[in-house]
């Protein structure tokens, strides 16, 4: 199977496409990446999403044609990355997040206080109304989340002609679950190693984890390689790996693997940057401009107090939390201790690698022996640099190092569960977003007046 996978992720920096040879199934998937490529948005479109992100509000017909002008950007996307290659079998489209709303516990409580002095209410307003809808308990344990990505997969389907798989979080927020993180099922098929334990730690705009336990299982190693030190061996899958073919393990649907959304990764600094270079600058490159700051170990001890980061999983987050009047309030803090633009920026770096450094000693079952990074996070050199010191002896490698390309890990799991879906095989784990059970993901669409 020849698949694309498409994302545009928090950090709205562009469209990540990957076109990916698709093998197997799950315990035996492989994948082999034949092209990736980013393309940002044009400039006004991107800013036009960061409002509705930011929360502007936005009329209907807006909505409309903001939906379908990122369509048209991803299926660009999609038939640029195949250019000089066949033509793809399918498309998994995740398109761009605006809101993201994750189930709260505190909500339902709410809720059901308000909710008993409602329908007190209500049944005194509506004793006459004939033929009231019977009560129906609600099917769920609590209310659920709400999460929209824009870019309609049925317009990305007739633009390029190829079956579309969108809107992937969906199905498994209607069955009680956050609807994210879901790339740590495909964590889990690409990436568990037999002897050790790994966390696969993206920092995009938002950081998530994947926490894979050693599978026990046989590798793309032999167990007499196993045997041998760490470094070795790593050295000897890499050289199994260099032709950009993984042979995964586990079954991704096995409930001892975990994962949530740590809280923020590129985000604060990013928008941060932006302020400081008056908009010349997106982002800070390499962590260049925080690497000459020092950070205020008071003020990220301070911000860690935000309940999310002690919040239990299963947990996801977004720009909603982590966006532009977040980083008003530490903008105001470190204005009252006199910080430098560079000392702010190497104290948003510290409270991103503290935040994940302390979800681990809070909510892993033991330290993980590596730990992978994937996302433009794992560029950042100060940000890597300073995660590695939190976590002192755990080896701290980029995905690369493993096979597994980090610029387009995201995108490759968005085609390889599209594929999943194609299959019928549940692509959510439970155990990671709290849904009651393993549910297809996404929605094909398949292209209309063909054969007709
Ligand atoms: N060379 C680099 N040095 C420092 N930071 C970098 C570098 N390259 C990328 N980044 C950071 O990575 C961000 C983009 O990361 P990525 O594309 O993984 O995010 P995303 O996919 O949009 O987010 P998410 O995973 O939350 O959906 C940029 O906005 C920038 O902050
Ligand atoms: C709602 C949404 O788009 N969430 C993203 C975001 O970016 C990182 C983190 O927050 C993660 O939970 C998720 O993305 C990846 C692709 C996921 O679902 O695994």
């Amino acid at each position: 199977m020849l698949a694309i996978g498409l994302i545009s992720g928090t950090s709205v920096d562009g469209i990540d496409a990957a076109l990916v040879h698709i093998f197997g199934s799950t315990t035996d998937l492989t994948i082999e990446l034949l092209a990736g490529a980013t393309y940002p948005y044009p400039p006004a479109l991107r800013e036009q999403i960061l409002a509705v992100c930011g929360g502007a509000p936005l009329s209907m017909a807006d909505l409309a044609d903001l939906d379908d002008a990122i369509a048209v950007q991803f299926a660009q996307a999609a038939i640029a990355i195949q250019q000089g290659h066949p033509t793809a079998d399918l498309i998994g489209s995740h398109g761009q997040t605006v809101y993201h709303r994750p189930p709260k516990e505190e909500r339902r409580e709410e809720r059901g206080e308000r909710g008993e002095q409602e329908q007190q209410g209500e049944q005194r307003e509506t004793a006459f109304i004939s033929d009231p809808l019977p009560h129906i308990p609600h099917p769920t344990p609590h209310p659920l989340g709400y999460s929209l990505q824009l870019g309609r997969g049925a317009a990305i389907a007739q633009a390029t002609g190829i079956t579309t798989i969108s809107n992937f979080r969906a199905a498994d927020i209607a069955a009680g679950g956050q609807g994210a993180p879901l790339v740590p099922a495909v964590d889990v098929a690409l990436l568990s190693h037999p002897t050790y334990s790994r966390c696969v730690q993206n920092i995009g705009g938002i950081g998530n984890v994947a926490y894979l336990p050693a599978s026990g299982q046989r590798s793309a190693v032999s167990s007499q390689q196993s045997a041998v030190s760490g470094q070795q061996q790593l050295k000897t899958q890499n050289s199994k790996l260099s032709s950009s073919l993984l042979t995964p393990l586990p079954s991704p649907l096995s409930p001892f693997p975990l994962g949530w959304d740590t809280g923020p990764g590129n985000v604060l600094l990013d928008l941060a940057v932006q302020a400081f270079s008056n908009g010349t600058k997106t982002y800070d490159r390499d962590g260049a401009w925080a690497a000459s700051g020092t950070p205020c170990t008071e003020l990220v001890d301070q911000w860690l107090q935000q309940p999310f980061f002690r919040q239990p999983p299963p947990k996801s987050t977004g720009r909603e939390l982590f966006g532009a009047a977040y980083l008003e309030q530490c903008l105001a803090d470190a204005s009252d201790r006199s910080l430098s633009p560079a000392d702010v920026l190497a104290t948003l770096t510290e409270l991103t690698v503290a935040s994940i450094a302390q979800t681990y000693r809070d909510f892993l079952p033991q330290p993980p022996d590596q730990v992978l990074l994937c996302g433009g996070g794992s560029k950042n050199l100060y940000l890597k640099e300073r995660l590695q010191q939190r976590l002192d002896s755990i080896p701290v490698l980029t995905t690369d190092a493993v096979g597994l390309n980090a610029d387009f890990k995201e995108a490759i799991a968005f085609a390889v569960l599209a594929y999943w879906r194609q299959q019928g095989i549940p692509g959510n784990l439970p155990a990671v977003t709290g849904a009651a059970g393993a549910v297809l993901l996404g929605e094909i669409n398949q292209v209309s007046g063909l054969g007709a």
